[in-house]
């Protein structure tokens, strides 16, 4: 949890039963119509990152652009979006990951990173944290290194974030929810 952990998470919004039974989805909308709420995430991930010496801020479709963007901005890194299947125009490899029902597919432009750039990670929030763990095997088989994963909220229960870990890449949220709250 980050220093404004505890005010990020109070202005997130969960809407309960969407977009299925059963799903409490955390919308960050409210977050981001709050201009000192969105400052302070921002500003705490600069705080984190900003001796970090990272190359680049990768961030994930569509939602981890929100983020993603700014960051690379403030910390004058460059910028690279990993896309939904079938987005990228250029030469991409990809890699696809199991969903709840089904598969999907992410995707990045071949020449995104020099070998050894020191990459941070970013989406909005991991679920069951195969979204996530795509991405970053994407960046590790195109010859990048993951300095971490971030993320504003993580689903602990779901068990997405302990999988990233396992898997060897480090996770930073700046805020989680369990399923009862
Ligand atoms: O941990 P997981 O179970 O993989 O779920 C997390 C992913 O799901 C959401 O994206 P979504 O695919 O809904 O796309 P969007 O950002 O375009 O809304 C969210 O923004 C993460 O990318
Ligand atoms: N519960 C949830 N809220 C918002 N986005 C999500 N993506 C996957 N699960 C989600």
């Amino acid at each position: 949890m980050s220093i404004y952990g505890d005010y990020i998470k109070s202005v997130i919004r969960t809407v309960p039963d969407w977009p299925e039974q059963g799903v409490n989805f955390r919308d960050i909308t409210p977050l981001l119509q709050n201009s000192a709420a969105f400052r302070k995430l921002i500003d705490s991930f600069v705080h984190r990152y900003q001796e970090m010496n990272l190359d680049a801020i990768a961030s994930i479709d569509a939602r981890g652009f929100i983020i993603g963007a700014p960051l690379a901005y403030e910390l004058g890194c460059s910028f690279v979006p990993v896309r939904k299947k079938g987005k990228l125009p250029f030469k991409t490899i990809s890699e696809t990951y199991t969903l709840e029902y089904g598969h999907s597919e992410v995707e990045l432009h071949s020449d995104a990173f020099q070998k050894d750039d020191r990459i941070l990670l970013m989406d909005d929030l991991i679920a069951t944290g195969g979204t996530m763990l795509a991405a970053a095997n994407l960046i590790q088989r195109s010859g990048g290194h993951v300095v971490e994963t971030a993320t504003i909220i993580d689903l602990p229960e779901l068990g997405g974030s302990q999988k990233i870990r396992d898997a060897g890449y480090s996770v930073f949220a700046v805020c989680s929810f369990t399923e009862d709250e």
